[in-house]
């Protein structure tokens, strides 16, 4: 069953044709990397497959998905897991989704005073407790230590292990996974 279908896709931003004829099909199990130099439209592809950007061109179809990109998207003055819990369905297991991120000692703070490398794995919490099958991860690897990147691969490796799919823009190999890799051209 496919997860993300992107048929002949077009993306025209920034007053610019970025990618035309773009076709991605993923699906449960499976894991691609989108890669390419800066302004080439990682970002943007994620965004379009996300329902956050309309293609100039092609068809999208996108089984229910999770992003996480360079905004945190919790509210900065809650509790880590408060602002967390927002997002989470009934039955979701906040506590174990902060150990699994390592933010367990972290559940009290306020979103605002966490640093860089811990909002990121917010986020990852954030997404791993959505329930989305599709997770859609804009430079994941961004601002995570050794340990963290760690802890990241077993997020992937678990979530791929449970019949998910996850579309990621990097600069930066990722683990976890087989990817397919994309690479989007000037
Ligand atoms: N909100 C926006 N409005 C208009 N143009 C934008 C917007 N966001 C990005 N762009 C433009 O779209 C193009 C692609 O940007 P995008 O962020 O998708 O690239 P990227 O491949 O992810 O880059 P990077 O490797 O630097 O993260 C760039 O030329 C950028 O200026």
């Amino acid at each position: 069953m496919s997860l993300l279908a992107l048929h002949n896709v077009a993306c025209w931003r920034g007053g610019r044709l970025l990618f035309e004829g773009l076709n991605v099909e993923l699906g449960a199990g499976e894991a691609m990397l989108v890669t390419g130099p800066n302004g080439t439209g990682k970002s943007s592809l994620l965004r379009l497959a996300a329902g956050l950007l309309r293609p100039l061109g092609g068809t999208v179809e996108v089984a229910p998905c999770a992003l996480a990109d360079e905004r945190p998207a919790l509210d900065p003055e809650l509790p880590l897991a408060r602002a967390i819990a927002l997002w989470t369905p009934v039955g979701g297991d906040i506590p174990a989704a902060l150990v699994a991120t390592g933010l367990e000692a972290l559940a009290d703070v306020p979103v605002r005073l966490l640093s860089t490398g811990q909002l990121r794995r917010a986020s990852l919490a954030r997404v791993s407790l959505s329930a989305a099958p599709l997770w859609l991860l804009d430079e994941p690897a961004n601002g995570l230590d050794t340990a963290s990147l760690d802890l990241l691969t077993a997020l992937v490796s678990r979530h791929i292990a449970c019949g998910g799919a996850i579309l990621a823009a990097s600069h930066q190999p990722l683990g976890g996974a087989q990817w397919r890799t994309l690479e989007l051209a000037r």
